[in-house]
């Protein structure tokens, strides 16, 4: 038997396509362009991959799309007056300040001085606090990307057993509340974990968020699991460049019931995602009825 490989690219222009219908209508009917602020501090040649991408999908879905591109050195308080100009511009729905910030930058400062309403990242210690006590709120776009693909493949996640590896406040930890607000029973396991492969051969559902190349291989993986690869690591071998997950794609299909692939699965499902949640902030900020199926 071979996995289902769940495609997250079909499942992220699907995601987009009812975007960009819910942005017509906003034109259309109350003359509002949803607008996304992207902030970028330094030069990492990978973020800068991933910040043109997320511009130029901003704009095919007819948004507004401010990118910020700052130096390595910019000082703390210029980023919080920069942000605090986004917030207060009525023009701008969405604002992500791409992580990680250089060192001499307090992230969670950073982090917490965007105007929640605005936090299409949905890191800001209040929307945390929401999501944590089941009320509304932004919700992390790499997690909701895992979920809707989730919902989709087994329609109810009800008593479930999911094991999420990692324990990061962006994935770990929001991916763990929202698989718990399906009713699952949710183990999260980490670096300190025991006997990892032990606990993740009970699972129905694997989400690997590690960071680390291959490193769950198919022999963890109960028959007929779903295994949600979020990792996105870089490798060479044999010469050539690579993109990899956290999870050892060849063995894990072989035994898993479904599968995200690298590249292809999580990743255009998180700017998908990121995208809706710009739609969304909009329509609140605008006292307007709010897409359905777009958020959890
Ligand atoms: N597809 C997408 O859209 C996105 C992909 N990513 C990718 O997802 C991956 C995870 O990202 P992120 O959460 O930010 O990473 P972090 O480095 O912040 O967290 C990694 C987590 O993995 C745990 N860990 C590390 N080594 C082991 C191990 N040997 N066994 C078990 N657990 C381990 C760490 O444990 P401990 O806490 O104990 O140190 C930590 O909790 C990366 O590859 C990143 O590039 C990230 C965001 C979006
Ligand atoms: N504030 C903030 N929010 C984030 O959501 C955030 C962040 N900072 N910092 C970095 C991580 C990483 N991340 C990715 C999103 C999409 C792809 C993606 O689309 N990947 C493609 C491949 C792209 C390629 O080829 O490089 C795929 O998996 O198919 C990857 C990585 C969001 N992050
Ligand atoms: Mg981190």
């Amino acid at each position: 038997m071979s996995a289902t490989v769940i495609d997250g690219r079909a499942f992220a222009a699907k995601v987009r396509e009812q975007v960009g219908e819910h942005v017509t209508r906003l034109k259309e009917a109350h003359g509002i362009t949803p607008g996304l602020a992207v902030v970028l501090v330094g030069e990492d040649p990978a973020s800068e991959v991933y910040v043109r991408s997320k511009g130029k999908m901003t704009l095919e879905v007819g948004m507004k799309s401010v990118e910020h591109k700052l130096s390595a050195q910019t000082g703390q308080q210029e980023l919080l007056d920069l942000i605090d100009a986004l917030n207060n511009d009525p023009e701008i729905h969405g604002i992500l300040v791409q992580l990680p910030l250089p060192d001499h930058l307090d992230e969670d400062l950073v982090i917490n001085s965007i105007a929640p309403a605005k936090d299409v990242d949905g890191f800001h210690v209040s929307n945390v606090g929401l999501l944590g006590t089941g009320q509304k709120s932004m919700v992390p776009c790499t997690p909701l990307g895992c979920l809707m693909m989730l919902r989709a493949h087994h329609g109810s996640l009800s008593g479930m057993n999911a094991v999420v590896i990692g324990r990061s406040n962006i994935v770990g930890k929001p991916m763990a509340q929202l698989l718990l607000g399906d009713s699952c029973t949710v183990t999260i396991a980490h670096s300190r974990t025991k006997d990892l492969p032990e606990v993740v051969r009970r699972a129905d559902i694997v989400v690997a968020a590690v960071g680390r190349p291959e490193m769950v291989p198919g022999d963890w993986i109960k028959p007929g699991a779903t295994v949600i690869d979020v990792g996105i690591n870089r490798i060479e071998r044999d010469g050539k460049k690579k993109l990899v997950g956290d999870a050892d794609y060849d063995s894990c299909a072989a035994v898993a019931g479904a599968i995200t692939p690298v590249p292809g699965g999580v990743g255009p499902m998180t700017i998908a995602c990121l995208l809706a949640n710009t739609v969304t902030a909009c329509c609140r900020a605008n006292g307007l009825e709010e897409p359905e199926g777009l958020t959890a």
